[in-house]
């Protein structure tokens, strides 16, 4: 695959975690992620995906190998650069983000804009845009601590997506969703995946995984199989030169934590 098709790759990755006894969370990791791909990653707790989810949001560096994200290799960066390209490139849906608790939910979402230079105006009414597709329309100008669990993680959702990331990585998305509103936030990956977003997400669940393309399965820190699915969404913008398409598979090849919160510590 040439290399501006990939949105990350990993080589022969590992992640060791040095206590008393070492913790090999990965242990040879190698992965390439087509741009524009929609992948699941599920694997029993303590497998690693955590760990995976780290690397490629440029939250973490590998003990050993290698992580390229958007053709920089993220171990060659210092961490003001990984914090810089984590801003332009990837949004989260990690449960561990936290709301800011004196933000409303419409500040709460327009907040990562502020660092791309949005203007105000411009900034509110994207946030409200994405709350109302998150089914919030009516409660952008509730604190976090007036919404229910749910709801906050749809806050989270809104603004992992206000700016329009190129890779979307989400951790256990659904959660604590009730069905439906477990569907809308499904829907809406998919909507962004067919927009051209890359969209990672680990999950438990294997309906949820199933509406990715392909599934990686992780067992003790490695790769033990890829499942691609059959007959899921249209092929992904197909290349007429090629014949390939992008985001048709993704193929198996083969540590020091930095700053952990991104809008987190930033205040509008
Ligand atoms: N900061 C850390 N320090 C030490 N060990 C860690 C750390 N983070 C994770 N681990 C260990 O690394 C292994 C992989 O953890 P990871 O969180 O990636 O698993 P996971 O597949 O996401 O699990 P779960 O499904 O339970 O969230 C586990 O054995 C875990 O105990």
């Amino acid at each position: 695959m040439a290399s501006s098709d990939v949105a990350v790759s990993l080589e022969n990755v590992h992640k060791t975690y040095r206590l008393a006894e070492p913790v090999y969370a990965l242990d040879g990791v190698s992965l390439e992620v087509p741009r524009g791909s929609y992948t699941a990653i599920m694997g029993p707790s303590g497998s690693g995906k955590s760990t995976l989810m780290n690397l490629v949001g440029c939250l973490d560096t590998p003990t050993e190998g290698v992580v390229v994200v958007d053709g920089r290799d993220v171990t060659a960066l210092d961490g003001s650069e990984r914090t810089a390209l984590r801003g332009e490139q990837v949004g989260f849906v990690f449960q561990t983000f936290n709301l800011m608790p004196r933000l409303s939910a419409l500040e709460n979402v327009a907040l990562p804009q502020l660092f791309l230079g949005v203007g105000r105006a411009e900034r509110r009414e994207r946030a409200r845009e994405l709350l109302e597709r998150v089914g919030l329309g009516d409660r952008t100008d509730h604190l976090p601590n007036e919404l229910s669990g749910g709801q906050r993680q749809r806050v989270a959702l809104a603004r992992a997506l206000v700016n329009d990331p190129a890779l979307v990585l989400a951790d256990e998305p659904s959660g604590n969703l009730d069905t439906e509103t477990e569907a809308d936030v499904l829907d809406l990956f998919a909507e962004f995946h067919d927009a051209g977003t890359t969209m990672v997400v680990v999950t438990h669940e294997r309906h949820v995984a199933e509406r990715a393309e392909r599934i990686v399965h992780l067992l003790d820190g490695r790769i033990e199989r890829i499942e691609e699915l059959e007959g899921v969404g249209e092929p992904a913008r197909p290349d007429p030169a090629s014949g390939s398409r992008p985001g048709s598979a993704v193929e198996p090849k083969g540590a020091d934590s930095d700053d952990k919160t991104r809008a987190e510590d930033e205040h509008e």
